[in-house]
């Protein structure tokens, strides 16, 4: 507890922060942490941090308790503050996770790691090691039997403890999330790292690190990019790592994205980058089988997107299929509002829309179950011409219709695409429908092995095919196509798998 606070770090038992407390708030916070410690039995499991947070346990001086749980340990414990704010995130997380008795709390650096703007930072290993007397000292005299270790940080000061310990991360968000991009240098990523920085894909609370990869050759490129990233001051990038070697990139990657392959340019289809870019996806799939975490998130957006990601799967053995996705987002996207834009509803009213198959021309927009506004869709439009011949080959063909205006494929849209598909998945849907590229299980007919545009619902972290559809003639010609397209490229390409 004796440490010196200096600019980076903050020991909250020793120093206060006059802009919300008096200078008293240090000896409040050891008078808390005394009753604490006292009060907490012998034998309780003890819960591990990694540092304490800025509306944490910096402002009470009790580990995970930011002033609102202060009140739910039931002690004398005294506010240090002036005014209290809401907890920070993972005060929450842990609050919402806990169950009656609490376990004891502790942090693996019982001070406030930050960086010069006041963000909280990863602590150093010295810090940890800094710490390591307390910890053992808490361990002699409250002998708890196990450890659960929130962050990678807390496990490894958990080892050689002598206590059983298991590591766990869904409780914590101060643990920056690594998410590896690919093709940093092109065009999408010009406007997908941006956001990814800004917190659109795991929330205004989540710290993020970049691991960026492209080409030898589009390193100095990247690099600009990598200058532009920190000239946006982005207060939740931590981090940003550049490479050309994949395995660095998807090191204990949380998300992937893989964007980088050539693409298409004016008069040709996007198989036709069958040849340019599958091989790519092969050396890809066996990097990420060595050095990405198991259960990170995958989106395949390189074209041709639902084949390349068949072959990353088929090329990570040890990774599990199911998270390994491509993207039709897109598609999907564009549909909306197309048919908002005819139906006369705002994008957002509109669920229960699938895009099948290909992220190609034969792929199939189908409105079939779409509501909004409490109706169904079709039945609001009433127009099935121009669904047939207008809705479905203008979504098919939209990105066509991109290059031959701009020159080049879409990138602010397709980005935007992959942070939807992204975020769904992370966060949920919400109980409304969103359409995926998934591995088939050989549901609804699909060839097992595929990768199919499917509707899904997301929940807690991951998606479920909307199952018990049935189909019309129309619907069943529609998906044989697609079906059909994908079995001649997976035939393309079966020396890769
Ligand atoms: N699925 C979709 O909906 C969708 C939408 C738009 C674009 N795309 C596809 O996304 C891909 C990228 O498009 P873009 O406009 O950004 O292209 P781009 O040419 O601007 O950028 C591609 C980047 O990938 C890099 N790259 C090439 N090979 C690589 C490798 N082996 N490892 C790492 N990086 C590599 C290139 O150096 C380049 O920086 C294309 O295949 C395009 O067709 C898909
Ligand atoms: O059409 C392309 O080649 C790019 C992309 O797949 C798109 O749909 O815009």
């Amino acid at each position: 507890m004796a440490i010196a606070s200096t600019d980076r770090l903050f020991n909250p038992y020793r120093d206060h922060d006059p802009a919300v407390e008096a200078a008293g708030a240090p000896e409040i916070r050891r008078c808390n942490l005394r009753v604490y410690l006292e009060a907490m039995p012998k034998g309780a499991p003890l819960w591990l941090g990694e540092a304490m947070a800025r509306r944490g346990a910096r402002r009470t001086g009790i580990p995970f308790c930011g002033e609102e749980a202060l009140h739910r340990l039931g002690l004398p414990l005294i506010q240090p503050t002036r005014h209290a704010l809401p907890d920070g995130p993972t005060a929450c997380a842990i609050w919402a996770a806990v169950s009656d008795p609490p376990p004891l709390f502790w942090n693996a650096v019982m001070q406030h790691p930050h960086h010069a703007d006041g963000r909280t930072r990863p602590p150093a290993v010295a810090e940890i090691a800094a710490n390591m007397p307390a910890l053992h000292a808490l361990i002699a005299w409250k002998r708890p039997p196990r450890i659960l270790c929130i962050g990678r940080v807390a496990e490894r000061a958990a080892q050689g403890l002598g206590v059983s310990a298991t590591y766990e991360d869904t409780v914590t968000t101060s643990t920056p999330k690594r998410i590896a991009v690919t093709g940093a240098a092109g065009q999408i990523c010009y406007a997908l790292l941006f956001r990814i920085a800004k917190g659109d894909v795991y929330g205004p609370d989540q710290p993020v690190i970049l691991q960026l990869l492209d080409l030898p050759q589009a390193q100095d490129a990247v690099r600009g990019v990598v200058m532009e990233l920190a000239d946006c001051a982005f207060p939740l990038l931590v981090e940003t790592m550049v490479t050309d070697d994949p395995a660095t990139a998807f090191r204990d990657a949380d998300a992937a994205f893989f964007v980088g392959s050539r693409p298409r340019g004016k008069g040709m289809e996007r198989r036709d980058l069958l040849s340019a870019n599958a091989e790519i996806f092969r050396a890809q799939g066996r990097a990420l089988n060595e050095t990405a975490k198991r259960d990170a998130k995958v989106v395949v957006v390189g074209n041709p997107a639902n084949t390349n990601a068949m072959i990353l799967a088929a090329n990570a053995p040890d990774f599990p299929n199911e998270n390994v996705t491509s993207m039709i987002r897109l598609d999907h996207n564009r549909a909306l509002t197309q048919l908002a834009t005819k139906a006369g509803v705002a994008v957002a009213e509109i669920d229960r829309l699938a895009v099948w198959g290909n992220h190609s021309p034969t792929m199939f927009a189908d409105w079939t179950e779409a509501t909004a506004q409490g109706g169904k869709l079709p039945d609001m439009i009433g127009d099935d011409a121009w669904y047939r011949d207008t809705l479905i080959p203008n979504v098919a063909r939209r990105g066509t219709a991109i290059i031959e205006a701009r020159g080049a494929s879409s990138a602010a849209s397709a980005a935007n695409a992959a942070i939807d598909h992204m975020h769904g998945w992370i966060h949920g849907t919400g109980g409304k429908w969103m359409s995926m590229g998934v591995h088939s299980n050989g549901e609804y007919g699909i060839p097992e092995g595929l990768m199919f545009g499917v509707p899904v619902i997301c929940a807690n972290g991951t998606y479920e095919r909307v199952e018990g559809l049935t189909f019309t003639d129309f619907q069943r010609e529609m998906m044989a196509r697609t079906i059909a397209e994908l079995e001649e490229e997976r035939e393309a390409v079966s020396a890769l798998l």
